[in-house]
């Protein structure tokens, strides 16, 4: 991580225990918490990502306990909120608000699937909440895709990296302490793109999952260290097992990944 400022490990937060009950969601969360504590003074770059289902799944209760997280890490890390939102501009509004004011996280991801405008109000939404510390992200190149009919969501993928630069652009008139703020989802199996000319021409910062449990080939962090692109890996299961594992076993697993940054 010291020789590769560009590289940064993201702890992925996915409480999912092997019991469905709110007491096990709730110890999970609590053991995902505690990796956090631990972590706030060691890891350089303090990027988390709540996945936002595995909150709401628990209803209100859930919520209240992505609240309680957020509160308590929004000073040392930069939160991420995997939630791929997005509506009709209006509706889009209310998302940006549970996200950025009612959560206070600084980041989301969205869909582009609505258009130009979404992507302006979360990419301006971010900055105006949290300044260099906002983080959005456009899905682009997804882990799991469609091989069938569905193809021509992603196949387009230049064109949303074209749409986010220009955005950018736009919104921060060459304000180029701002960039980082705004993003893509490349995800670390999709070679072809993260390692493209355009993905390394559009300055775009790169949220990159994938890995650990869905791919063996964590070198390809290794490969990213002379990319020009900011690049967020995020690690969830590999780390955390959903809860379902000691506290010990969390922190060694965590071990073994920050070797490869
Ligand atoms: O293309 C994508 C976009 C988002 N995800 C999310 O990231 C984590 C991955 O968890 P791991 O346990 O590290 O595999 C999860 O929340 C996904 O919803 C993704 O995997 N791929």
């Amino acid at each position: 991580m010291k020789n590769h400022p560009n590289l940064k490990l993201c702890l992925g937060i996915d409480p999912n225990p092997n019991k469905n009950d709110l007491e096990s969601f709730r110890d999970s969360v609590y053991k995902h918490m505690e990796i956090l504590d631990f972590c706030s003074s060691s890891l350089e770059h303090r990027v988390i990502k709540p996945q936002l289902a595995y909150f709401l799944s628990y209803g209100s209760s859930g919520i209240l306990l992505l609240e309680e997280l957020i509160a308590r890490f929004q000073k040392q890390y930069t939160i991420i909120l995997d939630a791929k939102f997005n509506d009709i501009s209006t509706s889009f509004k209310a998302y940006l608000n549970f996200v950025f004011h009612s959560l206070g996280a600084h980041g989301v991801t969205l869909s582009p699937f609505l258009g130009e405008k979404t992507i302006q109000m979360a990419y301006e939404e971010g900055a105006k909440h949290c300044g260099k510390k906002a983080r959005s992200f456009v899905l682009c190149a997804t882990s799991e895709s469609s091989q069938g009919h569905l193809s021509f969501i992603q196949s387009n993928w230049k064109k949303t990296l074209l749409a986010c630069s220009e955005i950018r652009n736009e919104i921060f008139q060459g304000e180029e302490s701002l960039y980082c703020t705004t993003g893509v989802v490349v995800a670390a199996n999709r070679n072809e793109v993260l390692f493209s000319d355009e993905l390394k021409e559009s300055n775009l910062s790169v949220l990159a999952p994938g890995l650990g449990v869905q791919s063996s080939d964590w070198n390809v962090i290794r490969n990213c260290s002379n990319h020009p692109n900011e690049i967020i890996f995020p690690f969830s299961r590999a780390i955390f097992s959903g809860g379902n594992i000691p506290i010990e076993s969390m922190n060694e697993n965590l071990i073994t990944i920050q070797q490869y940054f």
